[in-house]
């Protein structure tokens, strides 16, 4: 049966995003977003689910560097879901000295700690299912989890709803190896990462290629090449699908620019929303000018 690694243990929001992502697929927890992705290049996986970025936290650093890191993988589907947080304790608790979860988690809730447990110490464990995992083992004293995370963890809820920031959400991929790409829907996601030149614009230049085209861009985040202090691997959303003459055409410009560009992937938006096109940029503009260059240079037209 095809199998969906997702980052785990049973109970954290990626199962969560893991479980409306599925299409009968058996879902397997992984215990960090490294080996989700390894799982399916070491082909014991047929994809992985993992959070990708959050709108109070911003980038999810692990599963940027594993994007661009080993074998390629490639995003086909996505997912969006709030985020609110519950806070779980042993039924026996008494004073509350330690609260763990994930960084991304704690970042999250860091006003409401200081609310209503001013006197406990954040402490980072691997994701929000782990940290009940560790309540559960009395390594702490209190998890701040995704409120499923109760249905699998016998642990008494303190809170529930609890978000310093009302409407955040957490975006998540679907990894598989390169294969058929999803069709084009209108409402399309295209990514890539890059390595750009340590020299003047090049960054602006690649930026350009996009603008140029009528290209919205959807994110930019910068991750060091670790090795050399001071690089950095450029990770780009913009609107549309590969397929699209518009954006097939900015993709070979990248790549005549940068030959170190990744292909990301080209899938739907979950949230929906269609892709900007400025007069002039319309996939039928640019494959009328094609058509007319074609047409000149076979000497049809002048
Ligand atoms: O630990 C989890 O439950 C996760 O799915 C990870 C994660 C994240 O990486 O941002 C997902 C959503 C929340 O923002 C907090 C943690």
């Amino acid at each position: 049966m095809p199998t969906i690694a997702y980052f785990g243990p049973q109970g954290t929001f990626t199962e969560q995003a893991a479980r409306s992502l599925a299409r009968g697929e058996h879902l397997v927890p992984a215990d960090t977003i490294p080996a989700a992705m390894r799982a399916v290049r070491a082909g014991a996986a047929d994809a992985a689910c993992v959070p990708i970025e959050n709108s109070v936290e911003g980038p999810v650093a692990a599963t940027l560097d594993g994007l661009a890191e080993d074998g390629p993988l490639v995003a086909v589907t996505e997912a969006l879901l709030a985020v609110h947080f519950s806070v779980l304790t042993r039924e026996d608790a008494g004073e509350i000295r330690t609260v763990a979860s994930h960084p991304h988690a704690l970042a999250q809730v860091r006003h409401w700690l200081e609310a209503n447990l001013p006197g406990a110490e954040p402490v980072a464990t691997a994701s929000t299912a782990a940290a009940a995992v560790a309540v559960q083992q009395g390594q702490y004293d209190a998890a701040v989890t995704a409120p499923v995370a109760v249905e699998h963890y016998p642990l008494r809820v303190l809170a529930t709803g609890v978000a310093d920031v009302a409407d955040a959400r957490t975006r998540f991929l679907l990894l598989r190896k390169p294969g058929t790409l999803p069709e084009p829907s209108g409402h399309d996601r295209t990514s890539v990462v890059a390595a750009a030149a340590h020299s003047t614009g090049s960054l602006a230049g690649l930026l350009t290629e996009l603008a140029v085209r009528g290209i919205n861009l959807l994110r930019l985040d910068a991750r060091p090449l670790k090795e050399n202090f001071g690089y950095y691997r450029f990770f780009i959303d913009f609107e549309g699908h590969i397929a699209e003459p518009r954006v097939g055409d900015a993709v070979a410009a990248l790549r005549r620019r940068c030959n170190n560009v990744r292909f990301l992937g080209s899938h739907p938006r979950a949230d929906g929303a269609p892709s900007a096109v400025e007069p002039g940029t319309g996939n039928d503009d640019f494959t009328d000018a094609a058509d007319w260059v074609d047409a000149v240079r076979r000497g049809e037209r002048a």
